[in-house]
């Protein structure tokens, strides 16, 4: 497409009604009234939750200059001399941003509907949040920050039982925290080897003698030729062993030595699910059937498959329940693990707290992994053969971060209070009636939208990269940031501040 026609078709979207919806979501219904004396406690609390949180967070974005602002393309320019800025759309003013906007150098405002991709939970400067940063429990746990293995504090049982562990999906009653998402995975893949090869063992737990030479060369049986199961387009993270499970963009992975560990097919789905019903179960049996030959030719040396509830940096790629239930099954059938991936879809993103919670399995997941919007990252888990026989197998100098664990209990006692999965859903469902529309007018920029059912969890796919590209930098010049996924699709990630102003 030439030049100017996808200017003009990325306008069109721009001007006409995407960034129109949005706004319109985000400043919906009744949400300036007066707050309650006590809004986390009053039924009414989440009519008000929006003017309790940022009284003064503005109604539509507050434009100064165009995208990219002078300032930040000099402060660009100059932090680039020290820094790695190619990946950089704009430089930030935090201290000045609020609720769901997004205040850039040159003091403009932008709707964000992107949140750090997908990582800001509940709005810039959230009151609640700043209140816990300042509390004496949080400036112990950043001054002296322990190290969580060896020398956990007297505190750190009741931060996790009242934070991550009370959030943890129906099944699950441990965690292990870790540093990022990435890390969460890695971890989790650790737990699985290790409870494979224990469990080759038997009884025995000591290691012979060879299994302590081998490992010191990378070398079998020590290091044993174990592998962990991802699928086509997942990404998973982006350290050594994560890596090897990502599968979205080559960029992410050339140059890097990785794991000849297997890879399945993920189904390639028809949107709206709904209107293909037929079609989407053949795909999602033949992906299914590819699976088990798979499972089939490794014999017993895959520990565990590692899928995420929607591929979400691959491209927004949806799969229904009857796929997952499967996948559950076969994973019990050939007696291997089953990591659910949630770092992007945790923390009520998609309308339940836990994504994988739409599934209905008949047994949980063995590990679910978080991140992102929880802020602390980790594993849960439920069943003890998963924690390795012997200390320092499972261990790094942090082991997490309980300054991080403590935001994350915050977190939890706000969703709680003003039913934020909820209010995930309606608006969610607002959004996508509105997008659909949006789609149905202009079925050559828009297709393929997809999240209906699934909160704000939504995407849809440009004509093509080019046109994307060009839709999120005009986004943005219209006062919207909105982020890109996969090879063409554009992907919306808002906190859960944008959720609070759809009204009952
Ligand atoms: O873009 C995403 O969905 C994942 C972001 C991330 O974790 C990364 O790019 O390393
Ligand atoms: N997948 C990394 C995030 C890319 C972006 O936000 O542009």
């Amino acid at each position: 497409m030439a030049m100017s026609s996808l200017r003009q078709a990325s306008r069109v979207l721009v001007r006409s009604r995407v960034a129109r919806t949005l706004t319109r979501s985000a400043t919906t219904s009744a949400f300036h009234s007066t707050p309650p004396a006590d809004p986390t406690s009053s039924a009414d609390a989440s009519q008000s939750l929006a003017a309790h949180y940022f009284p003064t967070e503005p109604d539509m974005p507050r434009l100064m200059t165009s995208f990219p602002g002078p300032k930040s393309v000099e402060k660009l320019n100059s932090l680039d001399k020290v820094y790695d800025t190619q990946a950089a759309y704009m430089v930030c003013d935090y201290q000045n941003s609020v609720g769901n906007y997004i205040c850039d150098a040159d003091q403009n405002l932008y709707l964000d509907v992107y949140a750090q991709i997908a990582s800001i939970p509940l709005g810039y400067n959230n009151p609640v949040l700043m209140t816990a940063a300042q509390s004496p429990e949080m400036i112990d746990a950043i001054v002296n920050r322990p190290a969580l293995g060896t020398f956990p504090s007297t505190l750190w049982e009741q931060i996790l039982r009242e934070g991550i562990l009370s959030a943890a999906p129906k099944g699950f009653d441990k965690v292990w925290t870790s540093m990022s998402g990435s890390d969460a995975n890695e971890c989790a893949y650790k737990a699985a080897f290790m409870y494979h090869r224990a469990k080759q063992r038997g009884k025995t737990s000591e290691f012979s003698d060879l299994e302590r030479q081998t490992t010191m060369e990378n070398a079998s049986p020590g290091s044993p030729d174990l592998a962990i199961l991802s699928f086509d387009k997942a990404f998973h993270g982006r350290l050594f062993g994560s890596l090897s499970t990502t599968r979205s963009n080559p960029i992410h992975k050339l140059d890097i030595p990785a794991f000849k560990w297997p890879k399945a097919p993920f189904p390639a789905l028809k949107y709206p699910l709904d209107q293909y019903e037929t079609e989407n179960r053949a795909e999602e049996d033949r992906c299914l059937t590819a699976l088990e030959t798979i499972l089939q030719e490794w014999e017993s040396r895959i520990s565990a498959v590692v899928v995420e509830p929607i591929q979400s940096e691959g491209g927004d790629n949806h799969a229904t329940p009857y796929f997952f239930q499967q996948l559950r099954a076969l994973t019990k059938l050939h007696g291997i693990l089953l990591i659910v991936d949630e770092v992007q879809t945790g923390v009520a993103a998609t309308g339940m707290f836990w994504a994988h919670e739409h599934w209905n399995l008949d047994t949980p997941p063995d590990l679910v992994t978080f991140s992102k919007k929880f802020q602390a990252a980790g594993y849960y888990y439920a069943n003890d053969d998963l924690r390795p026989n012997l200390p320092f197998r499972q261990f790094n100098t942090w082991c997490g971060d309980p300054s991080k664990a403590i935001i994350a209990r915050e977190i939890v006692k706000e969703v709680r209070a003003h039913d934020l999965v909820t209010r995930t859903r309606q608006v969610g469902g607002y959004l996508y009636e509105h997008l659909a529309e949006l789609q149905s007018r202009f079925p050559h920029l828009m297709q393929n939208l997809r999240g209906k059912d699934r909160g704000t969890f939504i995407a849809w796919d440009a004509t093509d990269s080019q046109t994307r590209n060009m839709l999120l930098k005009d986004m943005k010049g219209a006062g919207i940031n909105i982020g890109g996924c996969g090879t063409h699709s554009v992907r919306m990630r808002p906190g859960m501040p944008f959720f609070s102003r759809l009204s009952q």
